[in-house]
């Protein structure tokens, strides 16, 4: 299909070069401890070694009876997983025994049930070559690396870390989130009223945040007026502000005077990307980020993913993102000298929806980064819709 190219070049910084300082201006936040169960979602900022052996004990790794001696064994005692502890068994003796027990010390192996047989109070059965007996530390030693630094912790890596027997470990802090919605035509929750939208962006925030290993601390409306802005950013104790809408040229767009007010020292200035092309990226002095998201649904949405999604991924300490690519067919508006970003599902353009719809979108896997010569079947950078 023929690919059109319209309208004159965008100007503004190279998309790529934008994600990339998004990535790699900030410095990860500080390590803390934390408890392993408290960790999910965050980076380890060291590695963690094994405390106890895993197992933690000589265990049967079946049902059956631990023997010792040569038989028939006379079967002598029960002992079920969560015993304190085995004790002996003589020779010529067994004990039933249940997968988990601990084994008496001197037990020569276990017999399976499925091995054995048991004629008034004696066994009788054949040792295999396997002794069907779990020794301590046969897993995992005391000191063996169970996860490295930079993994960010996982259900499966916690569970890890806790049977190794670590009760402390540390993790980068979670970056904070403030969402300041400005608009006075914008409202939060309840159907819009003449001439009102509704808020497209907290739950998006909200989402990205939390995958990218950050929590959104406060989401709030403010007002168009200068005061309003200027106050809520001063306010806003967050390592990182987000701003929706005022990104621009308009009238009650103020944003970018206030951050100049302030000292702001600018990382991206407008993006040359369509939607998305008004984004910024700008620090505060004493160190806070703030993003800037055009009020456009899509276009914010864009902006999330090109600048807030790299920025808390690196301030949470995970290691720098490499975007997955992959070829993508159909018809796209392609920006000469610039991107066009575009959903699609399963390696195939979806109708545009403009940047001020979401509905397109919403039908998406990922958006496609189109550079200005692409042509349909070329790889794309995928940003993951949320
Ligand atoms: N003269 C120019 N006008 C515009 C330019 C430009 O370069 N020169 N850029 C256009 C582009 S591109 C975009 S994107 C928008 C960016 O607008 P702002 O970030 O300043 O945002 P607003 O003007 O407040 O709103 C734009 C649009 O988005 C709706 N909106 C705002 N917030 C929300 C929200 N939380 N949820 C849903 N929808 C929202 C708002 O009602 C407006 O319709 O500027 C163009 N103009
Ligand atoms: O960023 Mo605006 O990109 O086109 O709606």
């Amino acid at each position: 299909m023929p690919v059109t190219q319209q309208r004159p070049p965008v100007a503004g910084l190279a998309w790529a070069d934008a994600y990339a300082a998004a990535r790699d201006r900030p410095t990860p936040l500080p390590a803390e401890t934390c408890a392993p169960e408290d960790s999910q979602g965050r980076t380890l900022a060291e590695p963690v070694l094994a405390v106890a052996p895993v197992p933690a004990f000589d265990a049967a790794a079946m049902d059956g009876y631990a023997v010792a001696g040569a038989g028939p064994w006379r079967v002598a005692g029960l002992i079920l997983a969560g015993a304190p502890e085995a004790g002996l068994i003589a020779a010529g003796r067994a004990a039933e025994i249940a997968t988990g027990a601990p084994v008496p010390a001197n037990t020569e192996a276990v017999l399976p049930y499925e091995d054995c047989h048991v004629d008034g109070s004696l066994l009788h059965g054949a040792r295999g070559p396997r002794t069907h007996i779990r020794r301590a530390g046969d897993d995992v030693r005391p000191g063996t690396l169970i996860v490295p630094a930079g993994r960010v912790m996982t259900a499966t890596r916690i569970a890890a870390v806790v049977q190794a027997g670590v009760e402390r470990i540390r993790v980068h802090r979670r970056p904070e989130v403030t969402l300041l919605v400005t608009g006075d035509e914008v409202v939060l929750t309840g159907r819009p009223g003449p001439g009102q939208v509704r808020d497209s962006f907290t739950g998006i925030v909200d989402a990205v945040t939390m995958r990218a290993g950050g929590t959104l601390h406060t989401a709030r409306l403010v007002g168009d007026h200068p005061a309003d802005l200027g106050e809520a950013l001063d306010r806003a104790a967050t390592e990182v502000v987000v701003v929706s809408g005022s990104s621009s040229a308009g009238a009650a767009d103020h944003l970018h005077a206030l951050l100049g007010e302030r000292g702001a020292e600018w990382h991206v200035r407008g993006v040359a990307s369509r939607p998305g092309h008004p984004q910024a990226l700008a620090s505060l002095p004493g160190g806070r980020w703030v993003v800037s998201l055009p009020g456009n649904p899509y276009a914010g949405m864009v902006s999330i993913l090109t600048l807030l999604e790299p920025l808390l991924r690196t301030l949470a300490g995970r290691p720098p993102a490499t975007l997955p690519r992959m070829p993508v067919t159909g018809t796209a508006r392609l920006m000469a000298g610039g991107v066009r970003i575009a959903p699609q599902r399963d390696g195939v353009l979806l109708p545009p929806g403009g940047s001020a719809g979401l509905t397109s979108v919403a039908d998406a896997d990922s958006l496609a980064v189109l550079p200005d010569d692409w042509a349909s079947g070329d790889p794309a950078w995928q940003l993951t819709v949320p």
